[in-house]
């Protein structure tokens, strides 16, 4: 693989080097840089992909140190430092390598057991758990005296670290975070890293993806105590906690947190500036300069350090930025390839059957049904307030109906999530456009590609030609932020087709665009209905488009259903011209969209 390749050839470079040709300082430095490196790696993995800073992989760190110590201790030594320990504990005696394996094992199922309830947590909730998690760590390795001798310093340990294994752990470590991020399962977590809400209506289960990034992590976790361990000979508690936790997420802020090249950059950089620091700490680095000796300097530089570069680059050195894909993106092909699986079924029909909606007082519905059938185009409309987004909410299980069916098909599907539902084949968009703003365009549509395409299946190639569809191929390799709001609106579009929905929901689809732009997409829209057989239910206010190109209209004001019918028959109806002019009235005739409708049908 191509991107790990760019980031271990020159770390193996690093290690040779130091290997061949530094002193045993210099070495030390570099030993203690590629264990930092795959604890930030690690790190990174969850952190950078997740959005939630962990404040406790480093108990995992521990938990590795400790048990891969244990493992690779001679048991008579083990019988005089940790002579409570129990039998299969007292007569285990591994290699570092097999020990190392095993502690990522064990710290495997361990992170797998906390992670299941972490999982469910966002955002500072869950940062703050994480936290919590290294702070019980840390008591449980103090109290653990059989195991850790508790306090005291654990001794003994074998000194087994060498350059060459090291540098192997290394290239696993980032061979994995970089795989883990390109992968479906990387993708989808960066998806909800960006927007939970949207990466939910992409079919993303966000609880399970987190958990496996938390798991894996962990187990590289374990790998760099183990490292780490093996290199001291002896440590206690207090290695794997505030400090050094401190120290690897300045390392993965100042690099960049969203990238495996930003944690190996923070690293280095971090190193760097550590070790001069340490030295000014020891002793004056350049007496002849008159550098005084200053104590605490490490974390005081690590401090400034931060707050420099947050400054200066709030996304750390590198942002997002993958050194390698911005390599390779530069040759490759953006030819797309058409799914060559069967579309969904184009029978069947959406209902709403009874929809009621209750913010705590506020009734925004009340007992709506209407339904949809494939291959037909629904408008649905009211003015401001009356509950066409709630209602698309409701449908799609961003908000859960408070009474009421929706049913896909004939299975009911309220109480669902909302990634079930879309892979149930409910598709949708946004009123206020929500795309993966830092995944590139490309990567937007893979999500949804990722969560519809059957295993095997070329996700970049199918992504491509869903973006052909909307005629935005050539914003494939864009960062989605940063595009103009109408490609951002195609491209949203683009985005819940490709989830290959059998309903499609577009919560106003032409805000924000010109009449040049609008007349485009409503061809577009009766061209992808034609094409796919697919039912669509467009929330609009821009009228025209409405009445030209739904077969049926369906209006709400204040929460009801106040009239469904063609077109016509709906622009005829008096409660349809009351609701807009009564709205005039209130509004004192002021020229608003929802006054469109009551201008007409006067
Ligand atoms: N999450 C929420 N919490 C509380 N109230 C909400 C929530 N979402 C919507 N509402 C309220 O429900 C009512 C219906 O809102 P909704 O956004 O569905 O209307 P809308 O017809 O889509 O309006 P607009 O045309 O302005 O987009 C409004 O009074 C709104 O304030």
């Amino acid at each position: 693989m191509i991107g790990a390749g760019a980031l271990i050839v020159p770390i193996a470079l690093i290690a040779l080097i130091a290997g061949t040709l530094l002193g045993p300082a210099e070495q030390r430095i570099v030993i203690i840089f590629l264990i930092n490196l795959i604890a930030v790696v690690a790190n990174g993995l969850y952190s950078g992909n997740s959005g939630i800073t962990s404040f406790g992989h480093l108990g995992f760190m521990g938990v590795g140190a400790y048990l891969s110590a244990i493992l690779t201790m001679p048991p008579s030594l083990k019988a005089t430092v940790l002579p409570n320990l129990p039998g299969f504990l007292a007569a285990a005696h591994m290699g570092l390598n097999e020990a190392a394996i095993v502690s990522m094992l064990i710290v495997g199922v361990f992170a797998f057991v906390v992670g299941i309830p972490l999982s469910r947590l966002s955002g500072s909730a869950a940062s703050i758990t994480t936290l919590a998690f290294l702070v019980i760590v840390h008591s449980v390795l103090n109290g653990a005296t059989d195991f850790t001798r508790g306090s005291q310093t654990f001794y003994g340990v074998q000194r087994l670290t060498t350059l060459p294994s090291l540098a192997i752990w290394v290239a696993v470590a980032i061979f994995v975070a970089r795989l883990f991020r390109d992968l479906p399962v990387g993708l989808e977590l960066r998806a909800a890293r960006e927007d939970e809400l949207a990466a939910r209506a992409m079919g993303v289960n966000i609880a399970q993806r987190r958990l496996i990034a938390w798991v894996v992590s962990a187990m590289l976790m374990a790998v760099a105590g183990a490292m780490l361990a093996h290199f001291l000979g002896a440590f206690s508690p207090k290695k794997f906690f505030f400090v050094d936790t401190f120290s690897i997420i300045a390392m993965l802020i100042i690099g960049g947190i969203g990238s495996v090249s930003g944690a190996v950059a923070g690293t280095a950089v971090v190193t760097i500036i550590m070790e001069i620091a340490r030295r000014i700490e020891e002793g004056p680095l350049l007496p002849s300069l008159g550098f005084p000796q200053v104590f605490g300097l490490t974390q005081l530089a690590l401090g400034v350090g931060i707050l420099i570069v947050m400054y200066g680059r709030p996304g750390g050195l590198l942002g997002f930025l993958e050194v390698d894909d911005w390599l390779v993106r530069r040759g490759r092909s953006l030819v797309g390839v058409a799914r060559s699986e069967a579309l969904r079924s184009t029978a069947g029909k959406l209902e709403v059957v009874g929809v009621s909606k209750k913010f705590a007082g506020l009734v925004a519905l009340d007992r709506v049904s209407f339904e949809l059938s494939a291959g037909e185009i629904v408008g649905l409309i009211g003015p401001n307030g009356s509950g066409k987004t709630t209602t698309l909410n409701a449908i799609s299980g961003a908000v859960p109906p408070s009474s009421g069916e929706v049913k896909i098909n004939g299975s009911a599907v309220q109480g669902l999530s909302a990634d079930k539902i879309a892979r149930r084949g409910i598709g949708r968009s946004f009123q206020n456009i929500r795309l993966f703003k830092n995944l590139t365009v490309l990567e937007n549509i893979e999500v949804a590609v990722a969560a519809s395409a059957k295993s095997g299946s070329d996700i970049r190639a199918e992504a491509l030609a869903a973006l052909a569809e909307l005629s935005v191929e050539h914003l494939a390799d864009r960062r989605a932020g940063a595009l103009a709001y109408g490609e951002q609106r195609r491209v949203e579009i683009a985005r819940a087709l490709a989830l290959r929905p059998q309903y499609l929901m577009l919560d106003e689809p032409a805000a924000g665009m010109n009449s040049a732009e609008t007349q485009a997409l409503m061809g577009l829209l009766r061209q992808i209905r034609d094409k796919y057989g697919l039912g669509l239910l467009l929330v609009e206010h821009h009228l025209e488009l409405v009445m030209r190109l739904c077969d049926r209209v369906v209006v709400l004001n204040k929460g009801q259903m106040i009239a469904t019918g063609t077109p016509s028959e709906v622009q005829n109806d008096p409660k349809v011209i009351e609701a807009y002019i009564g709205l005039r009235k209130q509004r004192g005739a002021k020229d608003n969209k929802n006054t469109e409708i009551g201008r007409k049908a006067v």
